[in-house]
């Protein structure tokens, strides 16, 4: 099957300055990927150019093979669910998943149904009357009956709480399992939805900091932890991207996959390991402060 969004060094700027910035990377068919990075980061943009909503300053842009811009091939496969989506001011609920039923050709109705139910949503209710987290369930029904080949979420949950947050996830993995198609989830919610996640695309600064396979992701850092003179030992001329201190004893975490000899030492050493998990080493990655070679100036 063809790769569902190819992207070469896109760029977008907004006069000097610059929020993509020679971005490439791949989205392939049926699979749930995680677009990730801190506010400001340039998800939004990348996700409004991969929609024909902003025009690239610079590189290309495919979807479904073809450029995106005023060509209604491409986006009537995209379903987008932003954090703010507005909706005209006398729609009640009905009249929005009317008109959704209407714009994708893929929309199920009986599943919308039971979604409306799951989420509790009053269906007479006008769409400026609703809640915050009630709108943002709107916009997650959509988003799932719409059965998109390409969907995408862009926080979609403002205001959701935790037990509505659940159904979102566990509704979206039992139907693409059913359905499978392609799945952008932006949020920040990291632990959250990292079960879900097969593929990870981290930006920072404009810039692709990480592009990898969850699965692969998990081993990519491990924390080693014990006395601080052993661990700093231990850490010279690594890769330490976050550290703590405490009474004596280092905690380090280190980009690198740990390898045989290394356990063989840490352990002789009496050091402890932990793992890292996606949310950590993405926050590590990207607080500010890069990382260093243990032992170098
Ligand atoms: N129209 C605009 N004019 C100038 N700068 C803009 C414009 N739109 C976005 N930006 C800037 O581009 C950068 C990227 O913004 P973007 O909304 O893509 O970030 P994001 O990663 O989605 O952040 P968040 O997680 O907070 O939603 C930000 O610095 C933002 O201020």
């Amino acid at each position: 099957m063809e790769t569902i969004v190819e992207i070469n060094r896109l760029t977008k700027s907004y006069g000097s300055f610059t929020a993509v910035d020679h971005v490439s990377f791949a989205i392939e068919p049926n699979k749930i990927y995680g677009l990730l990075g801190r506010n400001g980061a340039g998800k939004t943009t990348i996700m409004h150019m991969i929609t024909a909503q902003l025009f690239p300053t610079g590189g290309e842009l495919r979807v479904f093979g073809e450029a995106p811009y005023e060509n209604d091939r491409v986006l009537r496969q995209i379903c987008f669910i932003k954090e703010s989506q507005k909706y005209p001011d006398t729609f009640r609920v009905n009249d929005v998943l009317y008109t959704a039923e209407a714009l994708y050709p893929n929309w199920d109705r009986e599943f919308a149904k039971r979604l409306v139910a799951d989420f509790n949503l009053p269906l007479k209710r006008r769409m400026k009357k609703l809640s915050r987290g009630m709108l943002s369930s709107v916009g997650i029904i959509i988003g799932l009956a719409s059965r998109a080949p390409l969907t995408i979420f862009d926080e979609p949950y403002l205001g959701l709480d935790a037990v509505a947050r659940n159904i979102f996830y566990e509704r979206l993995m039992e139907d693409y399992t059913e359905h499978p198609r392609t799945v952008i989830l932006s949020t920040h919610l990291i632990d959250e939805v990292s079960k879900l996640l097969e593929h990870v695309i981290v930006i920072n600064k404009g810039r692709i900091l990480l592009d990898e396979e969850a699965d692969s992701l998990r081993g990519r850092a491990y924390t080693v932890s014990g006395p601080a003179a052993k661990i700093d030992s231990y850490a010279a001329g690594k890769t330490v991207i976050h550290q703590e201190s405490l009474a004596g004893s280092r905690a380090v975490t280190i980009f690198e996959r740990l390898g045989v000899s290394d356990q063989k030492r840490a352990e002789a050493l009496g050091l402890q390991f932990t793992s890292v998990t996606i949310q950590q080493l993405i926050v590590f990655l990207t607080n500010g402060a890069s990382a260093k070679k243990e032992g170098t100036a």
